[in-house]
């Protein structure tokens, strides 16, 4: 058999990852692939790290691959463990934990670092640069204690930051060297008019100063400038360039100038060896943007893969500012110079300017403030390279003279006009003509778009564009076009539930055959979505479709950033007995658990066990699994109650007890959490959960709704009623009503908000209708087995737990 040859990645960013993507599409099974990130994340969108900042994203939202994709994609992902050495003769990499990789094709895509500059006080604490997930928490942190922040450097990062700093309460001032801002993008003009609309956000500006130093004790308290004067600031982001990542390059003997040097494939000075991204050094050029990345990482991803492709050539770029409220675009050379003319025009009334740069009647740059919808089009004009003689006032008005009025200069007619060659969305090269045709078969929001097309997936820049391209060309009227669970169907969760009823479809492969998918395998969110609600209609047929589940679910433990596995045991109640302790303390010292530690659920957390110890792990705790990786009744937290608790007015650890075995192994659409406290003091937090339950005088108080996690909800009071066996009953309803009712992913805390307390309420207090749901809840509830025993009795089901041999990896 022939061995797969190897691929080593160093940099999990988004130049690196791309161009493994792009190699698992054109050639799935030719390379193993092994990646090392020195960041403890899976690859995640950096650009939208403005937009974390600024509160038009969450983390989660930016993450490009999860652990899962990389698992699934048999990728050995090495995560906080950077790259300390290369041998290129020996063709090996060792990183800093001390592991040592074979390659047959090495990859570098380290990025740059951001440049601080060497002035007293840069290494103060409270100064920091805008590079990464550590630099945005760390400002998100400063801004809950301090109020004062500067920023130094007024260019399109420095702005991003200083947006983002308004958006979380500080008081920020930006330091700018040159007496306008964004001068690498922008002409003097543009940029008063984008400082004029930024002072009405409120950010402040110092221009043509130079900081000499950051003054203060181990914190920064301010800058003290060149000229003498000072500037208060509790928080200091330089933003004032970057620098090509290339130190491990240079120590392994690689040509570098300012970034790696490498060729139009994109080879460096060894052989085998390659570099893509912002470390990379093209025509003596390192780029910084990521759509010139993108097309390094086509071109590598294309010759490494055997097919055909032209060299890479260098990129013409364009740029926007990503700050809400402001509209900017720059493209190619703007700046007046000799041998080139230019025509501007300015509207101070609307706010909006243009200039276009010509040279030898070839459009080379152009800058748009205000209305920036021409911009691609200006800029597939740059690129071409054609003849724009004659022109040249239709491109500066953005329709031809003559025309105005009428609607010729509206955006809509713009983007009629427009060729369907030219690029809308930059950073993933996707053409008007793509989008449209993505419309016309049936693509219904941009969210679809973005699934079918990935425009609008990376910066968002483009999305006016795109959203106005799908109001164009779409049939029938968008705005009640229906927002389809993924991209790859238009049907909503409720037509879906309908139609599987209705038809009596009965596996993953049948609803989207039937109910036509676009994408005939589906995708990572529909899949799984199906997968439950197939499993919550037909519960005595479905047999649950493994693969349409997440990693996690898959392997019944939860991944961990090491690649090692999380077991939690169930312990009812929370209440276990030294017999067990010693189970599981045995266990623990048998498989080198590097970590056991209590969960906020009051659970034992063993931390660290490899893949293939788990069911050996499983058989040897003997104990149930407590779904702490599932979507899935979790832990049912208790106080003490009346058994010890001199308050104590009812059992809360009997109660919490009788709820998590009477619930315990129940799919849910999202994961479930309850507790107990044996009087209204409330120590088990119960009006934070799903379902708490409050002992009072007499009876017992039913919560539902609550949530602890980012977004911080207190349940809602359901009902209050006497006796156990009416919490047991009660609870099965709500369980039960939510499951059938309930989106995919959606938790309790999300879905009774967005149907009201009301309306559960008033199908739950009917006595009919509750028992209808316990019986069918109690229906699934009997079909249910523990996972973690099927697995230890199947040798089949065993065998996915056997350790990858397809990679080899030894410790140096
Ligand atoms: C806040 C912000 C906003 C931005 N907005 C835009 C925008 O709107 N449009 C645009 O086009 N561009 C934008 N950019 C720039 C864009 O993000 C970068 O050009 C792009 O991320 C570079 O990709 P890369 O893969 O070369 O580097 P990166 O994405 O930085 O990835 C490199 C990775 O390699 C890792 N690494 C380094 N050394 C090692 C080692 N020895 N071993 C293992 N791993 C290592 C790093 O930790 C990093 O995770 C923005 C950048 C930032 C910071
Ligand atoms: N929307 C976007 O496209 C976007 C957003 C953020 C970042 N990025 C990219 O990230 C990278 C980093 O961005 P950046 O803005 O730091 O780099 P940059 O090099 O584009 O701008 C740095 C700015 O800092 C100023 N400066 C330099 N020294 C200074 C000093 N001592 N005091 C005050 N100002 C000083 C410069 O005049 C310049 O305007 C770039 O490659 C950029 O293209 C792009
Ligand atoms: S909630 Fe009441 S019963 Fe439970 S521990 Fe607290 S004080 Fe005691
Ligand atoms: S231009 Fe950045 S996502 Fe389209």
């Amino acid at each position: 058999m022939n061995r797969k040859k190897k691929i080593v990645l160093i940099g999990n960013g988004m130049a690196g990852m791309r161009t493994v993507e792009h190699v698992l599409k054109l050639a799935p099974e030719a390379y193993e692939i092994t990646v090392f990130g020195a960041e403890p994340h899976p690859n995640y969108n950096r650009i939208m790290l403005s937009s974390v900042l600024a509160g038009g994203a969450d983390m989660k939202e930016i993450v490009i691959n999860d652990l899962a994709w990389y698992e699934e994609n048999k990728i050995r992902l090495h995560l906080g463990d950077a790259v300390v050495q290369i041998d290129t003769k020996e063709r090996t990499v060792v990183s800093a934990s001390g592991l040592k990789a074979g390659y047959d094709t090495l990859i570098l895509a380290t990025g740059s670092n951001p440049f601080i500059l060497p002035i007293p006080g840069a290494r103060k604490e409270g100064v920091i640069g805008f590079r990464d997930i550590k630099d945005c928490e760390l400002m998100m942190e400063a801004s809950r204690k301090y109020k004062k922040a500067a920023v130094i450097g007024g260019g399109l990062l420095g702005l991003e930051a200083a947006r983002g700093l308004l958006h979380l309460g500080m008081d920020v001032s930006v330091v700018h060297i040159h007496p306008y801002l964004m001068e690498r993008q922008l002409d003097e003009p543009a940029s008063r008019m984008l400082k004029r609309e930024l002072e009405t956000q409120g950010m402040k500006f110092l221009l043509e100063k130079q900081t000499a130093s950051i003054y203060g004790g181990r914190r920064a308290e301010g800058l003290e400038f060149a000229d003498g004067s000072r500037l208060e600031a509790d928080l200091v982001v330089m933003a004032v360039g970057i620098k090509p990542n290339i130190e491990l390059a240079k120590e392994a003997g690689l040509e570098v100038a300012r970034g790696i040097v490498v060729n139009d494939y994109l080879e460096a000075s060894a052989p085998g060896v390659y570099a893509v991204g912002e470390c990379a050094e093209h025509r003596g050029i390192a780029y910084g943007l990521v759509a010139p990345l993108y097309e390094q990482g086509s071109v590598l991803a294309k010759r490494l893969a055997g097919a055909d492709t032209a060299g890479y050539e260098g990129s013409v770029t364009s740029t926007k500012l990503k700050v809400s409220g402001v509209d900017v675009f720059s493209a190619g050379y703007f700046n007046d110079t000799p041998g080139t003319r230019s025509l501007r025009i300015q509207d101070e009334l609307e706010g909006t300017y243009r200039k276009i740069v010509l040279q030898d009647d070839r459009l080379i740059g152009a800058v748009l403030f205000g209305d920036t919808t021409d911009g691609p089009s200006l800029f597939a004009k740059i690129k071409s390279g054609e003849s724009v003689a004659g022109k040249e006032k239709e491109l500066l008005l953005g329709y031809a003279p003559g025309q105005a009025g009428a609607g010729a200069s509206s955006p809509n007619a713009r983007l009629a006009a427009m060729a369907d060659d030219e690029i809308i969305c930059g950073c993933n090269g996707v053409t008007k003509g793509t989008i449209v045709e993505a419309v016309k078969g049936g693509c219904a929001s941009v969210g679809e778009i973005k699934a079918c097309t990935k425009a609008s997936g990376s910066c968002g820049g483009c999305k006016p564009l795109v959203e106005g391209l799908l109001h164009l060309y779409a049939e029938g009227d968008v705005k009640t076009a229906k927002e389809g669970i993924c991209g790859c169907t238009p049907l909503g969760r409720d037509e879906i539930v309908a139609s599987i009823k209705q038809m009596g479809l009965k596996s993953v492969r049948e609803v989207m055959n039937v109910l036509e998918w676009r994408e005939p395998e589906g995708c990572s969110k529909c899949r799984p979505a199906l997968n439950y609600y197939l499993g919550m209609l037909w519960p005595a047929e479905y047999v649950d479709e493994k693969e349409s589940r997440f990693a996690n679910e898959r392997y019944h433990a939860n991944i961990q950033k090491d690649g090692t596995f999380s077991v939690v045991p169930r312990i009812y109640g929370g209440v276990t007995s030294p017999a067990e302790l010693k189970r599981i303390a045995a266990v623990a010292e048998k498989y080198d658990v590097p970590m056991v530690k209590f969960t906020g659920g009051q659970r034992l957390d063993l931390l660290g066990v490899k893949k293939e110890d788990l069911p050996k792990v499983w058989e040897e705790l003997d104990m149930a699994s407590g779904h702490a990786y599932s979507k899935a009744l979790r832990t049912v937290k208790t106080c003490v109650g009346s058994t010890f608790c001199r308050f104590g007015t009812q059992d809360s650890i009997g109660m919490g007890i009788r709820l998590e075995k009477a619930f315990e192994r129940l799919n849910t659409p999202g994961k479930v959490k309850l507790a107990v406290s044996g009087c209204p003091r409330n120590c088990a937090e119960a009006t934070i959960k799903d379902l708490g339950v409050v002992a009072i005088d007499g009876g017992w108080e039913i919560h539902v709704g609550g949530n602890g996690g980012v977004k911080v909800r207190a349940a809602d009071l359901l009902c209050v009623v006497k006796t156990e066996d009416e919490v047991l009953e009660w609870t099965a309803g709500f369980l039960q009503h939510y499951r059938e009712q309930a989106n995919w992913n959606e938790r309790t805390a999300q879905w009774v908000e967005r149907v009201g307390l009301d309306a559960i309420k008033a199908v739950l207090e009917h006595a009919e209708e509750r028992q209808a749901l316990a019986a069918r809840i109690e229906d699934t509830l009997s079909r249910t087995t523990d996972p973690w025993k099927e697995i230890i009795e199947n040798e089949e089901l065993r065998k996915n737990f056997e350790p990858l041999q397809d990679v080899q990896l030894q410790n140096s």
